[in-house]
């Protein structure tokens, strides 16, 4: 099993990520992580934090000349937005200095569409600062370097991950363009919305400069696949062992998803269930094959061998240049929300969290189903219940 904790504020010195329960022998590479630190930062529409943002990376524990020992492994990353914060954000109790009145001042005209007025009622504050703080998305990048450690382990074991912009607004991408391998990465992070179509890709910065123009917000969808994942990771047999189950809880725990869809998903609700499906045959290997992968390669809860796909649909960022109608809980009067910049969008850097995420949940299963507390172990115990899967059973991995 692994489990993960994150801590820290969007102004605090840091954001601190713990893994346990991932086996030794992992290679981490710290480069690697601040690599995909750097894709989470990508995206035409981010806002001008991610400009001047360094991504500070160290790992304190678990990890000892670049591989993984067994032990939990401790990541810190410095925000480099904290020497401006050192009084506000203060662990002790600090009189603010003139320089950090301003910054400190009261946050008394809650957002809408943030965690700003329910988290004030619900943990007693009088503003908001202490709610945003932890609310912030700025949290994903711990999720991101966890996330890049979970893919290093899964990689040891032939399973590759890849995510992708599928639609920004209502410009999608057109039915049955193809898919990304894990090889197309370096292609898809130079597009500006690491979109896979070009043309898409294109119609896209359209519609992200024309919601920036009006001061406005947007959203949109992301899609992550999995490749070589063997049949039987996740479980029928009960609701929180299900994979479809923990995918879904994982992508709706990033902040601002508001949709997961597995495979076709939603469309598959308007098909016939002639035509829903992904039917068996034999191959021309005699094995048993699937031509369709409108399940997103999940039944009944596990993993069939076919490539993973899953999708997170993304609410426009809520805090709206063209501030929102409010009230301001200090004088109870109507007034707009507090505003000082955010994203316009920020859907290609929701696609490399929910990565991160999916890389989560999908080692955390590889090590429920074949345990090891060393990745040779974990390998082997794999690689053998995959040869102990009976001929006529045996099904083809997508990898
Ligand atoms: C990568 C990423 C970046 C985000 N950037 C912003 C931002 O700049 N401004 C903002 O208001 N919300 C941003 N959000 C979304 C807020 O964190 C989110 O809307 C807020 O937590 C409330 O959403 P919820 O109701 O889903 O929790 C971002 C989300 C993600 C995943
Ligand atoms: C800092 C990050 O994202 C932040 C997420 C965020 C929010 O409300 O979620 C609001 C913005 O923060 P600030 O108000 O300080 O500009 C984003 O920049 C990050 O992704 O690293």
């Amino acid at each position: 099993m692994l489990r993960w904790l994150t801590a820290g504020e969007s102004h605090g010195p840091e954001l601190i990520a713990v893994l346990e329960g991932l086996p030794a022998g992992v290679p981490v590479s710290l480069d690697e992580i601040r690599a995909d630190l750097a894709r989470r930062k990508l995206g035409y529409g981010r806002g001008s934090r991610m400009r001047f943002e360094q991504d500070e990376l160290n790992i304190s524990g678990g990890v000892v000349q670049g591989v993984s020992i067994g032990g939990p492994l401790a990541i810190r990353i410095g925000n480099t937005e904290w020497p401006k914060w050192t009084e506000v954000m203060s662990a002790e109790k600090t009189e603010l200095s003139e320089k950090s009145r301003g910054r400190g001042a009261p946050l008394t005209r809650p957002r809408p569409g943030h965690a700003d007025l329910t988290g004030m009622q619900k943990y007693g504050f009088a503003e908001a600062r202490p709610v945003l703080e932890r609310a912030s998305a700025r949290e994903t990048a711990a999720r991101v370097a966890l996330g890049a450690v979970a893919r290093a382990f899964l990689a040891e074991l032939g399973i590759t991950l890849v995510s992708h912009t599928v639609s920004i607004g209502d410009v999608e991408v057109p039915v049955g363009a193809s898919l990304p391998r894990p090889t197309d990465v370096d292609a898809l992070d130079a597009d500006p919305l690491r979109c896979f179509d070009a043309p898409t890709s294109a119609r896209m910065v359209a519609e992200v400069d024309d919601a920036k123009k009006t001061g406005d917000t947007i959203g949109g969808i992301v899609e992550v696949l999995a490749y070589g994942l063997p049949p039987g990771l996740g479980s029928y047999v009960h609701w929180d062992r299900r994979l479809d189950s923990r995918l879904a809880g994982a992508l709706m725990g990033i902040q601002a998803i508001k949709g997961v869809e597995v495979g076709d998903g939603f469309e598959t609700t308007r098909r016939r269930g002639s035509v829903a499906h992904d039917e068996l045959h034999i191959n021309e290997d005699g094995r048993i094959a699937r031509d369709t992968g409108r399940a997103g390669g999940i039944e009944g809860g596990m993993t069939t061998g076919q490539v993973l796909r899953v999708r997170a649909g993304m609410k426009p960022i809520a805090t709206v240049p063209h501030a929102l109608p409010t009230v301001d809980t200090e004088t109870g009067e109507e007034t707009k929300a507090h505003h000082q910049r955010s994203d316009v969008s920020a859907v290609p850097a929701a696609g490399v969290v929910a990565e991160a995420m999916v890389a989560l949940v999908l080692a955390d299963a590889v090590t429920e189903k074949f345990g090891g507390d060393s990745v040779p172990e974990t390998r082997r115990n794999l690689e053998s219940y995959v040869a102990a899967i009976p001929e006529r059973l045996a099904t083809v991995i997508e990898s």
